[in-house]
């Protein structure tokens, strides 16, 4: 890389190359919450990243361990690094695998290759705008169960005002949402679920990081989660049993798959059928190209990929929700401009969100967006390089892994402007390509063929939540909020966010 003019920091160590300096820095610079809630939070959660890009450039390498990594900052080779041009050369590194294996395994998320082609094959159709518009009733009936118990909570309060850690009840909100949407599943086992499954991911994170410790610990609870999922789908498989007793192929227009629903799970059971069906009789040289081709739909990947949407798709959602809240809790004009969008809206639509009406919320959808330029959920996208490629005039070696800071783009100023760390949501008025110099500094859902298959379920999802209760009730951020956003895999409120909440009075 130095021949192509790209250096970067020394490292310091021969089996830990930069890790160590590397977390000095984030230690040192997450040591206490911020003075201010200042939205400059580049140097906060990447001072690595700056102090580096500051010496090197803002591309340079350095050393995870004993894997090289390249940070790559031109938006030109980022643009084509995610195109579908590199798409088999680039993927998930072993060490990325090794590191959620007992977490989220090979789901989506972390699958590589053919592998990849087909289980984004299966699971894509359950985010087609037609699917979606069925699901606005479920977010709309979790998100009534919170009016209720912020009613009831505001009900007993002696002062008309409660105040409630938001990112908790946004989490639940999230989990609630993608079990009843995409699982079937009822309030109280995508709760423990989540609990779970949350646990484990912290348990992972722990343990990737110490060498296997806590393995007993993991396993155990790895198994938990996997019976809960089992009983999931052992109920739509029997339900879907019952339904088939009788019916033969085409009668009604109705294909045997279709019995198992048309949800993710629905959809990923058909698959898993189907793949039962095609590989028999089992001839072994016929069974073995299939894997080979990545088109064996098995339990274990099925279960993997139970496990890979409930993270991504809580995750990710609540984080947005969380961080809007707080936005709009320290803006009042901002609040106040949502809440009369939200307002007319559910006056036009009966009290109740529209599907089609959606992308008319335009004053929350520039918010959505300047939330998730600010305080985008994934701070970075890696790949490592399966073979070497060129990337415009890049030459990437095989073997090196490659890091996009999309924290550190989404607030650079030489893009976005000199108030490139301040909220305003008006700079999206006229969508992403006006709101900067390049609409490739947004990528909060990254770009190309591996960007979120959830994007559009997650700003449906979003919207409507926002909409309904922005509506009835009032949000202000509690004296007591201490401003310190963390990075756990992603970003996050160290100490939460309370909230100062009161009905809403017209
Ligand atoms: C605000 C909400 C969300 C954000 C900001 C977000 C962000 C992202 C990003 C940046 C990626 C690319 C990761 C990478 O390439 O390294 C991604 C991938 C993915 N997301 Fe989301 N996501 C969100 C919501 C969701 C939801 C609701 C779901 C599912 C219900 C979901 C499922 C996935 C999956 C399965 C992938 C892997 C796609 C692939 O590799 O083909 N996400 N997401």
């Amino acid at each position: 890389m130095r021949r192509q003019g790209i250096s970067g920091p020394s490292p310091t160590s021969f089996f830990g190359g930069n890790l160590q300096e590397r977390n000095n820095l984030r230690k040192e610079a997450m040591l206490h919450d911020m003075q201010s809630l200042s939205h400059d939070i580049v140097p906060r959660l990447m001072p690595d990243y700056v102090q580096w890009s500051q010496t090197y450039g803002k591309s340079f390498v350095f050393w995870w361990g004993i894997e090289p990594r390249l940070a790559i900052y031109d938006l030109e080779h980022i643009k084509e690094l995610l195109s579908s041009k590199h798409m088999y050369s680039l993927g998930r590194s072993r060490l990325q695998q090794e590191g959620v294996m007992h977490f989220i395994g090979k789901g989506l998320l972390m699958a590589n290759g053919d592998a990849w082609t087909h289980q984004r094959r299966v699971v894509a159709p359950a985010f087609h705008v037609e699917k979606l518009k069925h699901q606005l009733e479920h977010i709309v009936e979790c998100t009534l169960e919170v009016v209720k118990l912020w009613n009831k909570m505001l009900c007993e309060s002696k002062e008309e005002r409660v105040e409630i850690e938001i990112s908790e009840h946004m989490s639940q909100l999230a989990g609630d949402i993608i079990a009843k949407t995409e699982f079937s599943s009822s309030h109280q086992k995508g709760k423990l679920i989540f609990l779970k499954l949350s646990a484990l991911q912290k348990l992972s994170i722990h343990s990737s990081s110490r060498f296997g410790s806590n393995l007993q610990r993991i396993r155990k609870l790895k198994e938990e989660v996997e019976s809960l999922f089992m009983e999931i789908i052992e109920g739509r498989r029997a339900a879907a049993l019952q339904a088939m007793a009788g019916h033969t192929d085409d009668e009604d227009g109705q294909q045997k798959n279709d019995y198992y629903g048309q949800d993710l799970l629905g959809l990923m059971l058909a698959e898993m059928e189907a793949a039962k069906l095609e590989a028999a009789p089992p001839l072994r040289g016929q069974r073995r190209q299939r894997q080979q081709l990545g088109r064996m739909y098995t339990s274990r990947q099925l279960m993997d990929e139970c496990k890979t949407f409930f993270f991504t798709g809580h995750e990710t959602t609540w984080l947005l929700l969380t961080w809007t809240f707080m936005l709009l809790a320290s803006s009042p004009t901002w609040q106040h401009r949502a809440r009369q969008e939200a307002l007319l809206f559910l006056h036009q639509h009966g009290d109740m969100p529209d599907f089609d009406m959606l992308s008319r919320l335009k004053v929350l959808g520039m918010i959505l967006l300047e939330s998730l330029r600010l305080y985008t959920p994934a701070t970075l996208l890696a790949r490592e390089a399966f073979s070497s490629i060129k990337v415009g005039d890049l030459e990437i070696p095989k073997g090196l892994s490659v890091w996009v800071p999309v924290l550190a783009i989404h607030h650079d100023k030489t893009i976005w402007g000199e108030d490139a760390d301040e909220f305003k949501p008006e700079r999206f008025s006229e969508g992403v390509v006006k709101a900067c110099k390049n609409p490739m500094a947004f990528m909060p859902f990254s770009f190309g063929p591996r960007n979120c298959v959830g994007q559009n379920f997650a700003m449906m999802e979003a919207k409507i939540v926002l909409c309904m209760l922005l509506s009835q009730f009032t949000f202000h951020l509690s004296p007591s909020y201490r401003h310190a956003p963390i990075c756990i895999l992603t970003l996050q409120p160290k100490h939460g966010v309370p909230i100062i909440l009161r009905h809403f009075r017209p």
